[in-house]
């Protein structure tokens, strides 16, 4: 049972984005619990203090929820609300995902300045995207173009594709629809092609493991469906071995007790991509998204998936 408790603190990263997904979160604990009463703690993490250092130098998990966590550990928040794909794959010692809220769209979407589709920019295009993953798709489906790497919030990667730097990025469907954005979108890019991040589009909440009342609260707003496709696809990444330098993909849909798991892997030089997709019932989800980790590092020829 949850009776009345302490107001809950509940930490954010300071961006619009990170900003409208906790409100959407906490409006989700509202529901379940009327009586709640929450303060909002804005935490900034390394990832956003340096806002120039491209991600790929800048590089290690956790940039963007380290320091939520050392507030969730230190106790100056109860609850952090994150991007399931910012989380690292393994979280810290103490830390539980206690629930994940919400999955949104899980697609890339391209916004140019013209409005072009993927296959009809011009050769030489310069694409801005600062993941490994959209570099090495884009380089996969359109080696003619000059993917290049961007910063800043989604405002501020508009703002830098309307003043010309760039004819086009690509950009989570999910950020953009949670901005209103949606209208910038001139393409939704295939999840067949390109295999989203794990937990892209996912919105999840954590807490102290040891924080037995709020994790019974949080499984009320816990979405039972997105929560064991964003756990397959998190198996698959803890697999890997590796974070979010190397190019890596990992799409889960359950259906009817099935899971269908597509998977990309690419190797450090971003030149070869592999890719998987099977269809298991949801018990051997799990086992199949780390064989299929296995398979790719093998068919890479990669030991281990190298962080810089
Ligand atoms: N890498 C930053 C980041 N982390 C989460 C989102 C968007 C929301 C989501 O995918 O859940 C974004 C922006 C983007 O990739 O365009």
């Amino acid at each position: 049972m949850i009776g009345p408790r302490r107001s809950v603190r509940v930490g954010t990263r300071g961006s619009q984005l990170a900003r409208a997904q906790t409100e959407l979160a906490l409006a989700r604990l509202r529901e379940a619990w009327p009586e709640a009463s929450t303060e909002v703690i804005v935490i900034t993490p390394a990832g956003d203090r340096d806002k120039t250092t491209p991600l790929t130098i800048l590089g290690g998990q956790g940039v963007f929820s380290k320091e939520l966590h050392e507030a969730l550990l230190d106790g100056r928040v109860d609850l952090a609300v994150h991007s399931v794909k910012d989380l690292p794959s393994e979280l810290p010692e103490g830390v539980v995902l206690a629930a994940v809220v919400i999955r949104s769209d899980p697609r890339d979407a391209l916004v140019s300045r013209d409005g072009s589709r993927l296959a009809e920019l011009p050769p030489g295009a310069r694409v801005g995207t600062s993941s490994r993953r959209r570099q090495a798709l884009i380089r996969a489906v359109r080696p003619d173009l000059t993917p290049l790497d961007i910063r800043g919030n989604v405002d501020t990667r508009l703002r830098k594709l309307d003043q010309g730097d760039y004819d086009a990025v690509v950009l989570a469907a999910t950020g953009l629809h949670r901005l209103g954005w949606e209208d910038r979108v001139s393409e939704y890019l295939s999840p067949d092609v390109f295999v989203p991040a794990p937990g892209q589009g996912a919105l999840g909440v954590t807490c102290r493991a040891g924080d037995q009342e709020l994790r019974e609260l949080l499984g009320r707003i816990h979405d039972a469906i997105a929560g064991l496709a964003v756990e397959v696809e998190r198996a698959f990444l803890r697999a890997l071995g590796g974070g979010c330098q190397a190019p890596i993909g990992a799409y889960a849909t359950v259906d009817d007790g099935q899971v269908t798991l597509r998977v990309l892997l690419g190797d450090p030089s971003l030149r070869r991509l592999e890719r998987r997709q099977v269809i298991v019932p949801e018990e051997q989800a799990l086992g199949a998204a780390r064989a299929l980790a296995v398979d790719l590092k093998g068919a890479l020829g990669i030991e281990e998936v190298v962080r810089p």
